[in-house]
């Protein structure tokens, strides 16, 4: 697992920490792991040109502490300081007396093979101040590598108010930050390394699932097990008019680990033609015979009001998706918040705005996408269920707060449809009794690997591609390390 704390955590550890070790230490284990990742960026430190923007926190101090021993071993090391006057005293001190300069010359940054941005972390908030802004958009020649955090990216949120300096890669210390996961910010922060100092830190609020994670939270059928035991999914979707939403969400159900499929809608003639093996009825949720989990909504049009009315009077839990979600805004909070059993909401940033709206908070879809953990925390807090916010940084919020960001996925998903597959998919885990966080984020994941492996090395791909890709893909996590 991949795991990420906001600031405050992080400065409530390394308050601990300083009082039990001599002054600098973790400075030190900072600047060493961030030298020896630079080091490895350039084709030789010997003679290279390292240039350090260093703004007047610690972050600079980081970043002058590294080059002093990049400068150690050769390198022509310069240091922009941003702000001259309260530059980090030790750092700039070390970096002198190891034979680096500074300089005022912004071209520096441009003749640079390598720049180490340390111009704010942890402390900074709110776009980059006017000294620091124009090298968001100067020419660089080398790799830039932030410190702890890309300056101008929030480092709890990812949000990014303003100009930002893109990385290469990204040396984070102690810990993730959000903001390194979750678009906008994430698109900043390139590759990431993580440098350990030693830090003692409660439990993550923000998550990634890596591999081995993903691969725990899918069931497995024991010996025991036939088609009721390991669950059946309801899936009420589709309507006269958008059959293959239904076909979409059937088709992701079926891969996603539950013993049956059953569908109830206006496109049973289609679903069944497509997927002989779902089990189909018109009767809608209330008397569709028993399940464990019910998916609303996909394609549903003027259905999706009383399959969500239905799904919800049943006590197991609903994923709500598409046509039930503007439903859904349409009742208010009301209607899910203290249902007895779990609600998963599966909205994309336009849906998202819309139920937000049922809360009162005014924001349209783009501002959900550059506010994606606030959207995603609001909703599920508001609605009192989990909620997954679809799009380029899948997130995944408790009502509790707790977090999962999905780090697998590509761009070409963005296809009519696919949205559909990953409905049926996570109802069908949920329909194996995992929690809403754990199906959401497992399908995220398995969704993003199979948008991959059927985009290939880059390419159009349409929903059936992507649920075709589901197999291969919930296999390849299984597969002991190696054989992918
Ligand atoms: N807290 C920790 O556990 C550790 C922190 N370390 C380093 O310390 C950093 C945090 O240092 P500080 O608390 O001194 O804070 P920063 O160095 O991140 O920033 C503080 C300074 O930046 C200015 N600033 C804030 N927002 C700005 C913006 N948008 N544009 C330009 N300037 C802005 C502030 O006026 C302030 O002077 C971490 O990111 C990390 O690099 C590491 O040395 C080791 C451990
Ligand atoms: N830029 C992107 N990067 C990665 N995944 C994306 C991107 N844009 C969309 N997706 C994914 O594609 C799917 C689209 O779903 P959705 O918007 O509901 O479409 P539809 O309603 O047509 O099915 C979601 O899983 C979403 O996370
Ligand atoms: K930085």
């Amino acid at each position: 697992m991949r795991h990420a704390h906001t600031a405050e955590q992080v400065r409530a550890a390394e308050a601990a920490l300083i009082a039990r070790l001599p002054e600098g230490t973790l400075m030190g284990r900072a600047a060493a792991g961030l030298a020896a990742v630079c080091a490895g960026l350039l084709p030789r430190v010997y003679g290279s040109r390292v240039l350090v923007l260093a703004g007047s926190g610690d972050n600079g101090g980081d970043a002058l502490l590294a080059a002093a021993r990049l400068a150690r071993r050769g390198a022509r090391a310069e240091a922009l300081l941003l702000d001259p006057a309260r530059a980090h005293a030790a750092g700039l001190a070390a970096l002198l007396a190891a034979g680096g300069r500074t300089t005022a010359d912004p071209d520096a940054f441009t003749r640079a093979d390598l720049v180490l941005d340390g111009i704010v972390g942890l402390g900074g908030r709110g776009p980059l101040r006017p000294a620091a802004a124009p090298f968001a958009t100067l020419p660089r020649r080398g790799p830039v590598v932030a410190v702890d955090v890309p300056s101008g990216v929030d480092p709890d949120t990812g949000e990014v108010a303003g100009p930002a300096l893109r990385a290469d890669a990204t040396v984070c210390f102690g810990t993730h930050k959000p903001g390194l996961l979750i678009d906008p910010g994430a698109r900043y922060a390139g590759t990431l390394h993580l440098v350990g100092i030693g830090l003692d830190l409660p439990p993550a609020p923000v998550e990634a699932l890596q591999r081995a994670d993903a691969a725990a939270l899918l069931p497995v059928p024991g010996a025991e097990s036939d088609k009721y035991r390991r669950g059946v999914v309801g899936v009420a979707a589709g309507s006269a008019r958008y059959p293959g939403a239904a076909v979409l969400a059937v088709a992701g159900a079926l891969y996603g680990g539950a013993g049956a499929v059953r569908y109830t809608g206006h496109a049973a003639a289609e679903v069944v033609r497509r997927h002989p093996e779902a089990l189909v009825t018109e009767d809608g949720p209330a008397r569709a015979g028993r399940v464990q989990a019910w998916v609303v909504g996909p394609g549903g049009g003027a259905d999706a009001e009383r399959a969500l009315r239905e799904a919800l009077d049943t006590g197991v839990p609903v994923l709500a998706d598409a046509d039930a979600l503007t439903e859904l805004a349409r009742l208010g909070p009301a209607a899910t918040a203290g249902r007895p059993a779990p609600v998963l909401l599966t909205p994309h940033a336009g849906e998202a705005a819309r139920l937000l709206a049922g809360l009162g908070e005014d924001a349209d879809a783009e501002q959900v996408a550059a506010r994606r953990l606030w959207a995603a925390r609001r909703l599920a807090a508001g609605y009192g269920a989990t909620v997954l916010l679809k799009g380029s940084t899948t997130v995944v919020a408790d009502p509790d707060g707790r977090a999962r960001v999905n780090t697998t996925g590509t761009g070409w998903l963005g296809t009519a449809g696919s949205g559909d597959v990953l409905a049926g998919l996570a109802g069908s885990l949920l329909a194996t009794g995992r929690t809403p966080l754990d199906a959401g984020s497992a399908a995220a994941h398995l969704h993003g690997l199979a948008g991959r492996e059927a985009a290939g090395r880059g390419g159009p791909i349409t929903a059936l591609d992507v649920a075709a890709g589901l197999h291969g893909a919930w296999a390849g996590l299984r597969a002991p390390d190696g054989d992918r």
